[in-house]
């Protein structure tokens, strides 16, 4: 059996707008194979965001291939194969924490048992038991993001797609996100698609990292990261770790576009 479950070959988006086509996406061509932890690293504009979505069936390709468990993405997306972490935590702030994981749930038609199960589950792997009954505003960013992987978690989906999760927080509580998400992935086995704009971000947390050059979006490199499964953040000084980190970025340097 494949192991494969995202693959795409020569995909192509191009957004029509009112002046001028915008190509956002050229010949994109990716496999990610179950358990990997990938991120999609580069400059502002150069796609990042629009693959995401088209992965998750929120953008249509114009161009090429894509298939995500096998499927195609609207398939996927109708079997609930992703959750999706965006940006802004985009919790209700008028719900509770419980009752933001539950409203999934409640969609999908899950019964009160199994939601209330799911909660305490999920808001346990990202150490947030007790704040069931809090409103998101009384929460920091940082634990209404980890709310909003709960709520994705919750959906028992076998990928998560995460944009930026953690650009709007500093770098201390992001280390400890990075630090918390190592660890939930490692103990989940999820495949997990990730954008962000941080190298030591992407280094630390990746399998594999996907470099991408703007105008049209492009692959310009994909690096393997071996740097094993359980990472502390003190591994962000060895050796191996800064040579990987240097190669994004002398990746991301060609295919910078300084205007
Ligand atoms: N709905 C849309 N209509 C027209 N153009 C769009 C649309 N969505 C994105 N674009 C354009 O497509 C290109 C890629 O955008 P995208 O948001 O994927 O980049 P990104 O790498 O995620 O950027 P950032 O790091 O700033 O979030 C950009 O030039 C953007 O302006």
């Amino acid at each position: 059996m494949s192991n494969t479950v995202i693959s795409t070959k020569n995909l192509d988006l191009t957004f029509q707008t009112a002046d001028s086509p915008v190509q956002a996406l050229s010949d994109i061509n990716l496999e990610i194979e179950k358990g990997e932890f990938v991120s999609l690293i580069g400059p502002s504009g150069c796609g990042k965001t629009t693959l995401l979505r088209v992965i998750a069936d929120l953008e249509q390709p114009t161009g090429g291939e894509i298939s995500v468990n096998g499927m195609t993405p609207e398939q996927a997306r109708l079997a609930r194969a992703y959750g999706y972490v965006f940006q802004a935590a985009a919790l209700y702030p008028w719900r509770t924490i419980e009752q933001n994981i539950a409203l999934p749930l409640e969609v999908m038609g899950i019964s009160k048992a199994e939601q209330k199960k799911r909660i305490e589950q999920n808001l346990a792997l990202v150490d947030l038991t007790g704040f069931e009954k809090k409103h998101p505003w009384q929460l920091s960013g940082g634990m209404q993001q980890r709310a909003s992987i709960a709520r994705a978690l919750a959906v028992e989906p076998d990928m998560l797609l995460m944009d930026e999760p953690f650009g709007a927080l500093d770098e201390i509580v992001r280390d400890h996100l990075n630090e918390q998400l190592n660890k939930l992935w490692h103990r989940t086995q999820k495949t997990v698609v990730f954008v962000t704009h941080s190298i030591p971000e992407a280094v630390y947390l990746s399998t594999k990292i996907v470099v991408m050059s703007p105008r049209p979006g492009k692959i310009y490199d994909i690096i393997d990261c071996d740097l094993g499964d359980e990472r502390p953040l003190e591994i962000r000084e060895s050796a191996k770790f800064l040579k990987i980190a240097h190669r994004v970025r002398e990746g991301l340097k060609a295919g910078h576009a300084y205007d």
